[in-house]
């Protein structure tokens, strides 16, 4: 499981700067795709190779208006409290402030590793820009420069060394797909992961070691294996599963991170919201397979139909490589259909691409369309081979293709996606150019 390094600092220290920092790598990854808004307070990042998940508390940050550092905003006061590490910002060129010494107060209290990060130390001395600080009684301050990027791989190193690596988990005994139901409070994640387990055989159900760890709930299926990785803090009370905590975007992100397959809920007497737009969104960063479910489809009529049809379009068409279905979790109507589209999805994500067939697709899509030349280079593509799966990846080697446009990265994807009728997941090209072995490397 990934790690989750929470940002806490007063307003302007360079919280931002510094989540922005840290999840860069991870945003790069994914072309830009029109329609899709990211949730600027939650991301996955990665650094050298330890891969994280970070939480800006910024906008959330109440002490300006209420005066108050016990009356933190609830968002706040839960990220910390799900926090596995708090990284808490003041600003060398300030210096220490009042409000900082009530943060700290706060932070004392977390129960949490805290790490005192010195913001805006660029081109100053390391001892002269901590002075003050170490007054506050959080240990060594560690000076970085968000905006420069310095001291940054040093601070993630040094604040995640005592977090285990992540590590794909062992596909051992063919457990078959692991499964996140996802999506904001109250559209019917319950009410569906009940309709899946209620009549089929939940073979072991442990809770977890420690807190830290998810809940997998392995199930069987018209004879097939799943696992379903909790988001919702289920516990089960008799054959009934039910949501004993409140929602936590936290808890969302590591589900989709563990998972191969998500399937997405919505609610269709309701309005797409921003939230479900945000969690669409982390969704495609993830790379993850995924299955739409619009629920609760048995309560509204024809014409609010054809409205939240016309509205999924307009702010989810960046989700159009999943398949969506119409359900009624409550009934149990479409469960099966969603089923179908999880195993066909799993299948797409898991696929074997042989290299081959990957170059001949290829050098047909480079005679359809030739990248555009830009500037005094015209981008060279030679072969390609496939680098990984949920989500495939193919890499393409060849010169000054870090020159390629977004537009032409989303052409080659629909390319291979359609020649290798890949559905349900999504596709990644990376580039190799061979003067620079690094380009196009996550
Ligand atoms: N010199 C210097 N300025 C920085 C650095 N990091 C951030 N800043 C500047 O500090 C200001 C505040 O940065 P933000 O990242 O918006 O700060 P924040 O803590 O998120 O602020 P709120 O959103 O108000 O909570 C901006 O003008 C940044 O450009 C840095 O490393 N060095
Ligand atoms: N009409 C209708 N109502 C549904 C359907 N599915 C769920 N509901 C109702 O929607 C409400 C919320 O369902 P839950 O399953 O608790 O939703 P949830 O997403 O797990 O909610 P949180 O636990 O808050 O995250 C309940 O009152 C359900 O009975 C459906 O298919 N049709």
């Amino acid at each position: 499981m990934k790690p989750t390094i929470v940002l806490v600092g007063r307003p302007n220290v360079g919280k931002s700067t510094l989540f922005n920092r840290l999840t860069r790598t991870r945003d790069a990854l994914v072309a830009d795709q029109p329609g899709l808004t990211r949730d600027r307070h939650y991301g996955i990042g990665r650094v050298g190779d330890r891969d994280y998940l970070v939480v800006d508390t910024a906008g959330f940050d109440p002490v300006a208006k209420a005066g108050i550092m016990h009356e933190m905003a609830r968002q706040a006061e839960q990220a910390i409290a799900e926090a596995d590490v708090l990284l808490f910002l003041v600003d060398g060129r300030a210096g220490l402030t009042p409000h900082d010494e009530q943060i700290a107060a706060r932070l004392r209290r977390a129960g949490r590793p805290v790490h005192l990060v010195v913001n805006k130390a660029e081109g100053m001395e390391r001892s002269i820009v901590s002075a003050d600080f170490h007054a506050l009684g959080l240990g060594a301050p560690l000076p970085v420069s968000a905006a420069h990027g310095d001291g940054i791989k040093q601070l993630v190193d040094l604040v995640l060394a005592d977090f285990p690596l992540d590590e794909e988990p062992e596909e051992a005994e063919d457990r078959g797909p692991r499964i996140a139901i996802v999506g904001r409070p109250n559209v019917g994640k319950s009410t569906l992961v009940n309709s899946l387990l209620g009549e089929e055989r939940v073979i072991a159900f442990d809770m977890p070691g420690t807190t830290r760890d998810a809940i997998a709930i392995p199930f069987e299926r018209e004879g097939r294996n799943y696992t379903l990785i909790d988001t919702a803090g289920l516990r089960r009370r008799g054959k009934i599963f039910e949501a004993i905590e409140k929602f936590s975007v936290i808890k969302t992100l590591q589900a989709i991170e563990q998972c191969n397959v998500v399937v997405l809920v919505l609610d269709a007497s309701q309005d797409i919201s921003d939230q479900d737009a945000h969690i669409a969104g982390f969704i495609l960063d993830s790379g993850r397979a995924l299955v739409v479910a619009v629920n609760k489809w048995d309560s509204v009529d024809d014409y609010r139909r054809e409205l939240i049809k016309r509205a999924i379009e307009h702010k989810l068409g960046f989700l159009s490589f999943a398949r969506f279905h119409y359900i009624s979790a409550l009934k149990g109507a479409g469960v099966a259909a969603v089923m179908k589209s999880v195993d066909s999805a799993y299948a797409a994500a898991m696929v074997n691409l042989p290299t081959p067939r990957l170059t001949r697709t290829l050098q047909a899509a480079l005679a359809k369309q030739a990248p555009p030349r830009s500037g005094m280079f015209r981008p060279k593509m030679r072969y390609a081979h496939q680098g990984g799966n949920n989500p495939p990846v193919v890499v393409i080697h060849g010169a000054a293709l870090d020159q390629v446009p977004a537009s032409y990265v989303r052409f080659l994807e629909r390319t291979f996606m359609e020649a290798f009728k890949l559905q349900g997941t999504p596709l990644r090209i990376q580039f190799r150019t061979s003067h620079n072995p690094y380009i196009g490397k996550d």
